[in-house]
Parts: structure tokens; sequence; C-alpha cells
């Protein structure tokens, strides 16, 4: 096999390729990596199958790694979206799982000063196409789709990436925080509240999301927000639509699947969400966890149903390219345990520049200036790790 396929980092400029910096949060643990040993850019279509050229380049990856001397390598990094574009994976020359650390209670957010906003699509565009996606539905082409909004800041002094990390740990402590180098340069950071799927040995677990609504900050208030959306009817359609999807993908893989009957709420700091934990036994533990995420990704919670027709209508309507936002970010090891998480509330930073991200489900009963406001509460987790100000209270 040639080593064409992971490919050799001689191009990274030597200084980055020793001081990049990865970083993945699960629960009570962090996987901590530091340099670049090996980099898989090969796309991940194909990777459900054990025989695709991208699995192919990830055990190059770990073959070369343990070469460098490297004994139980990982894979760490992102997937974008769009899974014929190229992969964003390393095996880092170190890596440690450590202990979570105890977020700050009081880290201050400095205020960033911002030179210029872009708003893609603008609140009318995006309502726009909100609209023609429920005519879409109207005429049955599909059920779903996920439209989102990304937001480009221009700031007045370059972003600090590790001061994002700790508001976003202090904001989401319970949350999936990641931290990857970027090809291009920059980084991509966020807090994911969505597992797309955990594999160790033969048991898998996933915890698909759909649904939203947003916090408030009066308890009574908070509360009743919860309660409506746990009886929106709405809410429970955009979230079976997932469920029954990815039930479809991993029961022909499982000798167990338990899913619960209905969802229950899952909270971040600013939103609510619909959330079912779906427990399984693979038939088969070979099955590693990269070939799992790829195939349940895109999961309705991010693309829509059917896949097909959604992954068109988004094309069609998105006026930009997601990249990296609603694909999968996570880690694998050599014998195929790992975690990959869905790529949202998140956001690239690169020098001076923030690229930040938001989604939400839209089925025919959407009402277009609530979706606005669900995808603008959404990108608040990201602004307001990153010192802005709440775009709904300005003040
Ligand atoms: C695409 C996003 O959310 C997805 C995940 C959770 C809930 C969602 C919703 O309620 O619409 C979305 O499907 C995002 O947060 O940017």
């Amino acid at each position: 096999m040639t080593s064409k396929r992971a490919e050799r980092v001689g191009d990274v400029g030597a200084d980055r390729r020793e001081q990049a910096a990865f970083l993945f949060q699960s629960g009570d643990r962090v996987l901590q990596g530091r340099g670049i040993c090996a980099r898989v850019e090969t796309p991940a279509s194909g990777g459900a199958h054990r025989d695709s050229l991208f699995l192919h380049s990830v055990e190059e990856a770990f073959a070369r790694a343990r070469q460098a001397g490297i004994a139980e390598p990982v894979i760490m990094g992102a997937i974008p979206f769009d899974t014929t574009r190229p992969s964003c994976l390393y095996v880092p020359r170190e890596h440690a799982w450590v202990a979570r650390p105890a977020p700050v209670s009081s880290a201050p957010v400095a205020p960033a000063q911002v030179r210029e906003v872009r708003n893609l699509p603008s609140a009318d565009g995006f309502c726009l196409a909100v609209e023609e996606a429920i005519e879409a539905f109207r005429r049955g082409e599909l059920s779903k789709a996920v439209l989102s909004r990304i937001q480009e800041i221009h700031l007045a002094e370059p972003a600090d990436v590790e001061a994002i990390l700790a508001n976003l740990a202090r904001q989401n402590p319970t949350g999936y925080q990641f931290r990857i180098p970027l090809a291009e340069g920059g980084e991509l950071v966020g807090v994911s509240p969505e597992l797309l799927v955990r594999k160790q040995g033969a048991r898998v677990h996933t915890n698909p999301l759909a649904g939203s609504a947003k916090r408030r900050a009066d308890p009574q208030e908070d509360q009743r927000v919860a309660r409506d959306l746990l009886e929106s009817s709405k809410d429970h359609y955009e979230h079976r639509l997932v469920i029954e999807d990815i039930r479809q993908q991993l029961a022909p893989l499982c000798s167990r699947l338990d899913v619960p009957e209905g969802p229950s709420l899952l909270s971040t700091n600013a939103m609510w969400h619909l959330s079912t934990a779906i427990d399984g036994e693979l038939a088969d533990s070979r099955t590693s966890a990269l070939q799992l995420a790829c195939r349940l990704h895109p999961t309705p919670a991010v693309c829509g149903f059917p896949t097909a027709a959604a992954r068109q209508l988004i094309q069609r309507i998105e006026p930009f390219d997601r990249g990296l936002f609603t694909g999968m970010v996570g880690w694998c090891d050599a014998q195929g345990n790992g975690e990959w998480v869905v790529t949202i509330r998140c956001g690239t930073v690169q020098g001076d520049w923030l690229r930040l991200f938001a989604g939400a489900g839209i089925v025919e009963a959407s009402d277009p200036a609530a979706e606005w406001a669900e995808v603008t509460a959404k990108l608040g987790t990201m602004r307001a790790a990153c010192g802005l100000l709440d775009e709904e209270n300005p003040t």
C-alpha cells in the first residue's frame, strides 16, 4: 500500500507541526494531543466499509505512527459535512487522557472589539429559505431539512483560543468540547451537546438531539419552555425522523439495540433539546467507531429526511459551504474504539477572524421567525464564549 493516502506531513510548517494542539473532552476526561505525526486528508465517503480507501488511509497513518515509536496511536480530528471533501484527521505525536479540569468559575469574558460582521444569510434570507423548504415539504419532495446560518466576524485583535475554550468549559461544563487544528491554518473550536456515536468493545451508544427551545433566565419560565418542548408535536416529529433513521442504520449491525419509547430533555446553558439515548451491542465487535460514525452520518439532525433530497435542498438553498460544520469531530484508536460527536455549537478561529455556525431542523409545521430565533440562540453559545454581545439583547 502506498503512503499517498495518509498524507505525509512535510508540507505542514515545522512549527505548526510541533505546536499543533488537540483537545476532545468527554464526560469526566479529556484527550489531549500535541504535535502532528501523520495526517489523513482522504475523504471519508465510503468509510462505513472496512475495505474503503478512507479506512485504509487511517490504518496507514496508524502504521506510520507505530514506526515512529508511538505504541498506541489515536487519530483525532474532524470530518466535513460533505464527506467527498478532504478529511481533517491527525495522529498526534503525543497524546494523553487526563481528568477533566474543574471549570474556572469566574473566568472574565473580555468583551471583544468587532470591526465587521457578515451574516450569511441575513434574517430575511433565512426566513425565505425556510419558506422555500416548507413549500418543498408540501409538494411531498421531503419531510425535513436542516438549514443554517454562518456569522463571519472580523475582530480588532486576534482571538484568544485558550480564553474561548475556558469560557466554553465554564458555560457548558458537561458538553463535548473540542479543539482541532485546520490544514489551512486556524482552529476549529466548540462544545457539542450531541454524541453521534461512542464505541467501546462491542458496546455502542448514540445520543441524537432534535427539537430545541431557547432557555429562559427566569426559572419558572424556563421550566414552562421545557414542558412545552416535551409536549410539542412539531418537535416530536422532527425528533422521530432522526431516531427512526438511526435505528434503521444500527439495527442490522446490532445483536441488541435499546431505543427508548420517547425522548427526554437535555439542556445546555442556552438550549433545551429533545434527546434519545440509544444503547446497543454490536454483532461484530470489530466494527470501528469511525465505521459506525460514517454509516450514521449525516443523520436527519444535521441534514434532513430523506437524506439525498435534504442534501440537495441544502446545496441549493444555503448560501455558503458548511465545510466542517455539521460533520463529525472526535477520536478513534487502532482497536476501533472511539467517540465522534456532531460538529455543532462551534466555529473556526483564524487570527482576527471568527466563523460561527448554527442550524435548525425545519419541518412543514415550522415557523420561519421561530427558526431564525432558534439559530440565533444557538449561535449565542459561541458568541458568548468569544466575548460578543447577545444578538437579541445587545445592551
Ligand atoms: C444543527 C444544529 O442543531 C441540530 C442539533 C440539535 C438540535 C437541532 C434542532 O433542534 O433543530 C438540530 O437538529 C445546531 O445546533 O447548529
